[in-house]
Order: structure tokens, then sequence, then C-alpha cells
């Protein structure tokens, strides 16, 4: 088992209460409080414990005679190793992130282990069962990416809370108390030359005579009232939308913080994690502030920062659970949505957006766990005719809420399982392979610790046991244009990267191409050749042949980096599921969810779904329906 969080706890329980004897179970994390209300093998006082270790000992207590192997690690490391994978006769994944589970995918396929894979948000959830040879592997369809916003939406024109928050976590927060070279768009829209982008570099570095309560009063009206102000002047963007109002930091708090009632220097907040919420004395994070009261958080935790976490300052990143961040983040996003004309959010709205939360639900976590002990069971029989993925549904589907489908068969150019070349378009003479490595190797492809080769010539290597001047040069080739490295690389190279740990070889073909679109293609270089082309509805393929879509987290307002898990249904494609019980044809007495299927909404592509509801076979769809076929996988 990978994973012991809300759907690990589940699962090694059922896994122990269905008379599996020899468990192991790895997990990277501590208990947290807030895993208390789902992860039922833990309690108060286990916080701060190993989750792998004390959920051991809690399944221990019923079922003493089993053995539970627990490593409180990440599976990324390198003692988790092909053959350590070898061992096991299948593996179980209970994690909530796409990074581990694409390594498990790969070290499974390696070590030729069947893999069953989950994942939940709130009440959504899916178990897929993967084995090299006979279904696809988890990585043979592109995954969903999480939603992104227009640059201008976010830095000149926003319209809903959503963009503020972005704005406020990825721009304001990040310039702020983040890496201080990283690009970063903040203001460099909201002028009209150049000139406003460099007053705007200067304006964020605190001047060195300058008390903290100065500097954010400062950082605020330049956001807040002189960025807006510039921003006005472009006549042009307000022609048809509303006019943001510049707001000073005066107009609102003409005294400064520490004259003000509710706020004291000597508050009790030495010994607990600092809060402007809590020196401030706003209690109800459910309770949305007044743009006064943003304010004060802002300058607040502002100051906070500054001299509570000083040493965090230049290497932050906002984190969901980071209470002062998130403090910051949501005044911040207030601030802006009010001078915008859009609703101010509580803390508790604004939290979820900014961390892309979706509750998590206990029965949803439970449901699946059983669903991948059936699928584990079924793989040591070796009954891969009744092999299912299932989804779990948040509305009834054909009054099912679980849907059971075929697995289906590998994607003949997935990288990760088949060995089809790649190809990428990417500026030759102007990109670095740093550029390559970070966001194709590592960012798309999901590599480890990579090995790039050009022909027979290794230009980078990724390791913590690489000799000194071997890293060195390594190092100095990742500062290269491609086509300045030893060997150069330019239209028509085929690159060769290899991950050792992941055992996993794949060539990329090399494009040449000068110009990108900064907006469609920011990564300045793009990666094609694996991915078969899926809608941006994702849909799922009912019992009865018909398709419907499930509202899934993608669809959600919040932005995110990740998603806590992620519930990939299938899109059009491939085949369509084998009826599990047979159900009158016609009958739909439920709400469609979404729009049906383009595919199967064609009324002649559903007729043959129908025809065969009651045989056995898979039916594989073809972009035209017309042209469908049918196609036996067993
Ligand atoms: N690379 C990894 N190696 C080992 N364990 C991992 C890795 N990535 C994630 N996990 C574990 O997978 C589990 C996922 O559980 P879950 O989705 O319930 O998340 P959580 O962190 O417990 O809860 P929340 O994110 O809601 O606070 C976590 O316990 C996490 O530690
Ligand atoms: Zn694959």
């Amino acid at each position: 088992m990978v994973g012991a969080g809300g759907i690990g706890c589940e699962l090694l329980k059922t896994l122990a209460l269905s008379g599996f004897r020899d468990i192991h179970i790895i997990d990277m994390d501590t208990i947290e409080v807030s895993n208390l209300n789902r992860q039922f093998l833990f309690r108060q006082h286990h916080v701060g414990q190993s989750k792998a270790k004390v959920a051991r000992d809690a399944v221990l207590r019923f079922r003493p005679h089993i053995n539970i192997t627990p490593y409180h690690s990440n599976v990324k490391d390198p003692q988790f190793n092909v053959d350590f994978f070898k061992q096991f006769n299948v593996v179980l994944n209970g994690l909530d992130n796409l990074d581990a589970r694409r390594h498990v995918n790969r070290l499974c396929l390696a070590a030729e282990v069947p893999l069953v894979e989950s994942g939940t948000t709130g009440f959504l959830g899916q178990v897929t069962v993967h084995v090299k040879g006979k279904t696809e592997c988890y990585e043979c369809q592109p995954k969903p990416t999480p939603k992104t916003y227009p640059v201008c939406t976010i830095t000149s024109t926003p319209s809903k809370f959503v963009h503020c928050i972005v704005w406020a976590k990825d721009l304001l927060f990040a310039k702020l108390f983040g890496d201080k070279n990283q690009d970063n768009d903040l203001n460099v829209h909201s002028g009209d030359g150049n000139s406003q982008s460099e007053h705007a570099q200067d304006v964020f570095v605190r001047n060195p005579h300058e008390d903290l309560e100065q500097y954010g009063r400062r950082i605020y009206d330049h956001v807040f009232g002189y960025n807006i102000e510039v921003a006005l002047t472009n006549e042009e963007t307000w022609k048809n939308r509303q006019r943001p109002r510049p707001v000073y930091i005066n107009d609102l708090l003409p005294d400064k913080l520490v004259h003000r009632n509710g706020y004291s220097e000597d508050c009790k907040t030495e010994d607990l994690t600092p809060s402007a919420m809590s020196s401030l004395n706003l209690k109800n994070p459910q309770d949305v502030w007044s743009l006064a009261e943003n304010s004060r958080i802002f300058l607040e935790s502002l100051r906070l920062f500054f001299e509570k976490r000083e040493k965090d300052i230049g290497c932050l990143t906002f984190d969901k659970d980071d209470q002062l961040a998130v403090e910051f983040v949501t005044a911040a996003a207030n601030i802006r949505a009010s001078s915008f004309g859009i609703p101010l959010h509580s803390l508790f709205e604004a939290k979820g957006i900014a961390g892309n939360i979706v509750h998590a639900v206990a029965t949803t976590n439970a449901i699946i766990a059983g669903l991948i002990v059936i699928e584990a069971i079924k793989v040591l029989q070796n009954d891969f005719e009744n092999y299912r993925m299932t989804y779990c549904l948040e509305h009834p589907s054909r009054k099912m809420l679980l849907m059971p489908v075929q697995p289906f068969e590998a994607n003949k150019s997935c990288y990760v399982c088949s060995e089809t070349p790649l190809l990428l378009e990417v500026n030759t003479n102007t990109a670095k392979l740093r550029d390559v490595v970070e966001r194709i190797v590592k960012a798309k492809l999901g590599m480890n610790l990579p090995m790039v080769m050009v022909g027979s010539t290794l230009v980078f290597e990724d390791g913590d046991d690489l000799d000194k001047d071997l890293a060195a040069n390594y190092a100095l080739n990742l500062d290269k244009v491609l086509s300045g490295l030893p060997a150069p690389v330019r239209s028509g190279t085929v690159l060769c990267l290899e991950d050792l740990q992941q055992e996993l070889v794949c060539n990329i073909n090399i494009k040449h191409r000068e110009e990108f679109d900064e907006e469609k293609e920011p990564d300045g270089m793009v990666l094609s050749g694996w991915t078969t082309p899926s809608e941006k509805g994702k849909e799922v393929a009912v019992s009865n042949g018909e398709t419907k879509a499930v509202a899934s987290v993608s669809s959600s307002e919040a932005d995110g980096d990740e998603v806590e898990t992620t519930p990939a249904v299938p899109s059009k494609k491939r085949k369509m599921p084998k009826p599990e019980r047979s159900e009158t044809a016609t009958e739909n007495d439920d709400k469609p969810q979404t729009r049906p299927s383009r595919n199967l909404s064609d009324k002649k592509s559903l007729q043959e779904i129908k025809d065969n509801d009651d045989d056995d076979d898979i039916i594989v769809l073809d972009d035209n329906p017309e042209t469908s076929k049918r196609k036996r996988i067993h």
C-alpha cells in the first residue's frame, strides 16, 4: 500500500479484515489534527507521529497475527527500487498527488507488478486496475491539467473572486515573500509602458529606515491605488467593462495600526504560530471582513511575516496550511475584489479557493477502499475477465452510484508503457538545457532522476552522489542553449532520456521552431506525440451505453497546483463498458448531469451500443462513430 491517509486508513482496515496477511505500507507523512476527522486509525495523541507506523499499530490491535511492515518514507526514495517492488503480488495506491502516482506506475510496470490505483474528491471517486500487457497503464491517458487563467485577466481585468485569489497568491504573495529572481507578471500589464514596470520592481524592496507599517502602507497604496490608476488610463480596456476603483490605505485606516482598537503589541501570539487574525482579535474564519478589516489584516500579516518569519522570506510559496499566508492572500484578494466590484469572501472560502480544497468525504474513501480490495482479490486470483475500473458518482446514474467499466487496453503511443518517441518543438538557439530538463523532463514527463543523452554523449544526469567534476560539468551544460551543448541539439536530433530508478527510457525527436505564443505556449516549447486528444468535459460511459459527463474537480472554479486527488474519468475514446447488470435501456429517470458526449449522442452509435448491451464484447469507438469498430481484448 502506498499512502496511509484518507483512503489508506480505510484500505488497511479492509485489507486486514478481508484476510490479507502480509502488508507493507509506505507513507511519508506524520499525522496532523486535520486528518483526525476521517483517518480513523489515528487519535489526537498520535499527532506528529508516522502515519504508516500508527496505522500498523492500530490495525494490529484487532488483527494481531498478520504482518504489517510500515515505512515512514517517500515512495520516490531510491530504496523503493524495481527490486523492492518485485517482492509484491499487487500494489495498491491511496495517494493524493499525480507525481507520486506516476512514479509508482513506472515502478509497477518495470517490476511487472499489478497496480490498483485510486482517488477521491468529495463525493467522486475511482478505482482503476493496471496490469502490464493486459490493460492500459496509469499514464496511458493524459490527465486533466489544473485550470489556468489568461495572464491579463489576472493582472488587469479580474471578473471573479478566483482571479483575485490567483493574483494575490501567485503574483503579490510570490513577489513579496517568494524567490526574488522569479518571473512575475505583477504590474507588467497594468501600466502602459516599461517605465511603470521598472517603478513596480523597486517598490517591493523595503527601504532601509522604513518601519514595517510604513512599508506595508506603501505596498498597499502601490498595488491597490497607484496600479489601478495606471490601469484606468488605458481607456480601451474599460470600454465594455466596469472601471475599477483605486483604494488607498489612508482613506480606510488613517491612523497607524498600533493606535487602533483591537490591536496590542503584547498580545499573546508569541508561543503560537503568528496570525494576523488573532492579533486583531478576529475569531471566526467564516465571517466576511469589511474592506477596513481586510486592510488591517493585510498590514498585520505583512508585518508578522517580516517580524516573525523573516528567515522564510525569499523562499516562500503559497501553502494552504500556512495560516499567515492564507490570511495575507484572503485580505489582498478581498481588497482587490472590492476595487473591481467583486463580492468579498470569508477566509474559509478564500482558503478553499486558494488551496483548491474539495472537502473529503469519509464515506467515499470507505467505498473506494472496499473497491480496491475487491480488485486486488481479482488480481491475485488472476481473474482478468472480471477486472473493473469503478467510478463513484455524485448523483445516481440509472439508479447507480457506482459505475463499473471494463479496463481499457494500453494506448499504443503512451511513452511510459510503449516505446513511441515524443516530439519536442523548441527554439534550439534560445532554449537552455535547464528549461528542457525542468519544464519537460521533470514537470511533463515526471522523471525523478533523469539522464539526458544526445547520441552517445551524456549531457546531463541528476543525483546526489555524482562526482564533483561531473556535477560541475552538468551544471555548465544546464545553462547552455541546446545548439551550444557539447553535442549540439538541432532540428532532427534525438534526445534520449532515461530514469534508472523508474527504468524508463524515452526518446524525443527535436524540431526547431523560432516563435512561441506566450499565452498559449508559456513553456516556450511544445511536447507532443503521446496524448490522444481528450475532450475538455470529462465523460463517463454508463452501463447502458449512454455517456454522461460527471462534474469533476477540474470544473470547479478553484485554481491550484495540485488537486487533492484526481478522479480522471474516461474521455471519449476507446471502448464502451460492459454492462454490469441488465436494466431496461429506455429507463432514465435521473437528471442528466451534463451534456451527453459528442460521440455517443450520435443516434447511430447509441443504437449500436444498445444492440450490444448484453453481449460480452468490448466496443472500441473511433473518433468518428460511423467507423466504430468492435474489438475484443480477451
Ligand atoms: N510521495 C509519497 N510517498 C509516500 N506517501 C505519500 C507520497 N505522496 C503522498 N503520500 C501520502 O498519501 C496520503 C494521501 O492521503 P490524503 O489524500 O488523505 O491526504 P492527507 O495529506 O492525509 O490529507 P490532507 O491533504 O487533506 O491534509 C498522505 O498520507 C500522504 O502522506
Ligand atoms: Zn501507458
